[in-house]
């Protein structure tokens, strides 16, 4: 190994060109701030490389297969069972590389200086960069963390063979499995067992120790039927009890809710895993930087850790492991260095799972509404009323909008079917925007399109939706109120 003889200085070190650290790098450039991104492989971190984006173009696939059937409704050929996986691989490296060489681009664009290596902390002003038989070292007058985190075996699995796969396994994946046994809850695990199941595989969930499915519960309810329709069982776990694999396959016994003991026989067995940080190779915990008792960095609303010249975002971070958060955090945190007011706050953060369709929750369920003692009014519009969804073949779904009936803002919006996703944009803004009712049912919306069916929700709050059957009951309590 070489090492550099003297110690090299910068001003501001951003460690891991993740969403986060490749955001920072850019935001920091536009305000003016001289900046080094140091990545010890591909620009782009989990998220580009192995986690979102991967994710999506599975999940992207999977929808578009779901809709060979409407499309030969409008007379468009496409035999049923003509799906070749291999194509969509390629289909995804491609889609990966172009989006990488895009994030390099303006990385050069914006006259960021990358260097390829490994990080290590040398002192609390001070890293080494590994990379092959090189060893530099840089001074520095700020640091940013943002090496991101890493999928590890959850405690009730010990061994892993072949069968047993990760998030970023899965999603790497080069045959449709046979049967995929996914458990967990969480999006990811949504999206994949909505995915592969519409892609050819037949999929079971075991949702571990009753939890349910991260949505509004009527979201939920409406998740399952549309998982028991696409022939996804879903098995509600009391305990678990042990997991066999073998070369032939994956045998995974536990405990029901029923208190009846249930074995499932699979291919592949996907678990959406524990992440940890990525902090134990880079040696900061030395430097006495406070951590969080799981071990992630402490940071306060600028990003900043307890040691004054280092920050850190994203998933070393604690809070929800998501680009969303590891990006808005890149920003503050430049925003911060560069002598700027910042402001993170995650409260509307969407809770998010490309499924078929896909599901969105923003702000409080109405479950939560009521137990924070808020005279709730919720109403939801089925999109089965929606002209533009019934057109378009898409009718499973609604939108749902929660308010507190005394002041009419609105507190929570919830939906599943097509459009959610992009939809949530405009529900996270009217929460941040502490809208009212008024707010939403006073602009003009595209006809026929699905937000029409938003507008719909918000009047079938006061029993006005046009496209929806009057409820004489809830009519008058809203009369009467
Ligand atoms: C299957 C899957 C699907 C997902 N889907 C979504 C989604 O739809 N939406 C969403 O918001 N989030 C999603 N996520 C989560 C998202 O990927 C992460 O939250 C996000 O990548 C975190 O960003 P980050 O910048 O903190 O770190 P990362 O993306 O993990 O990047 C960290 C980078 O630091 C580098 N690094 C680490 N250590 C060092 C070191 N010592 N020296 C130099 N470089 C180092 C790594 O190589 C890496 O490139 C998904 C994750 C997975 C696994
Ligand atoms: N020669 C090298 O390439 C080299 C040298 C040291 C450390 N490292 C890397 O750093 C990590 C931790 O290293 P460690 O456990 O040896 O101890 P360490 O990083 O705690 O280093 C101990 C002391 O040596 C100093 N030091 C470290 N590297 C130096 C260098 N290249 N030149 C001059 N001074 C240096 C540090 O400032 C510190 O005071 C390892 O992952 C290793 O790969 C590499």
């Amino acid at each position: 190994m070489v090492v550099g003889e003297i110690s090299q200085e910068r001003n501001l070190l951003i460690i891991g060109g993740g969403p986060g650290g490749y955001s920072a790098a850019i935001r920091g450039a536009q305000l003016g701030l001289s900046i080094t991104l140091i990545e010890q492989a591909d620009i782009g971190g989990v998220c580009l490389n192995e986690g979102c984006i991967p994710s999506k173009i599975v999940t992207h696939a999977a929808a578009k297969r779901t809709e060979i059937t409407h499309l030969q409704e409008l007379g468009i050929g496409i035999p049923e069972n003509q799906f070749d996986f291999k194509k969509l691989l390629s289909y995804k490296d491609r889609v990966i590389n172009q989006l990488r060489s895009g994030v390099e681009s303006l990385c050069k664009e914006n006259k960021i200086e990358m260097i390829r290596g490994k990080v290590t902390f040398l002192a609390t002003d001070k890293i080494g960069v590994e990379n092959g038989h090189q060893f530099d070292i840089y001074e520095f007058q700020q640091v940013i963390i943002a090496t991101g985190s890493t999928a590890v075996m959850p405690p009730f699995l010990i061994e892993k063979g072949e069968r047993i796969l990760l998030p970023h396994e899965l999603f790497a994946i080069e045959e449709v499995p046979d049967h995929l046994i996914v458990r967990g809850s969480d999006y990811i695990a949504l999206e994949a067992a909505s995915s592969f199941a519409a892609l050819g595989a037949k999929v079971s969930v075991v949702i571990e120790n009753k939890a349910d499915f991260p949505f509004d519960e009527s979201v939920n309810k409406e998740l399952s039927r549309l998982f028991k329709k696409r022939k996804i069982k879903v098995h509600k776990e009391l305990q678990f009890i042990s997991t066999n694999e073998t070369k032939d396959g994956i045998t995974m016994t536990f405990l029901t809710d029923k208190n009846v003991e249930e074995t499932i026989c699979g291919s592949h067995l996907f678990v959406s895993g524990t992440r940890i940080p990525n902090l134990e190779p880079l040696g900061i915990s030395r430097f006495g930087i406070d951590l969080t008792d799981e071990g992630f960095i402490k940071v306060d609303g600028n990003m900043q850790t307890s040691l004054p010249a280092i920050y850190a975002i994203g998933d070393v971070t604690e809070g929800p492991m998501l680009a969303i958060k590891a990006i808005k955090q890149g920003k503050a945190a430049v925003a911060s260095i560069a002598g700027q007011q910042t402001e993170v706050d995650l409260t509307f953060m969407p809770v998010v799972a490309h499924t078929i369709p896909p599901a969105v929750s923003v702000g409080l369920t109405e479950q939560s509404a009521r137990e924070y003692g808020l005279v709730v009014r919720a109403s939801q519009f089925a999109l089965g009323s929606n002209g533009y969804a019934t057109l378009s073949g898409k009718k499973d779904g609604f939108i749902k909008v929660i308010s507190d009936a005394t002041t009419e803002i609105i507190q929570g919006i919830h939906m599943i079917g097509e459009g959610a996703i992009e939809l949530s944009g405009s529900f996270v803004q009217l929460l941040e925007m502490a809208a009212r009712e008024e707010d939403l049912k006073f602009p003009l919306y595209a006809h026929p399109g699905i937000s029409e069916g938003f507008l719909e929700a918000v009047e079938g709050m006061v029993g006005q939706a046009i496209h929806a059957a009057p409820v004489k009951e809830k009519r008058q309590s809203i009369i009467f109120k």
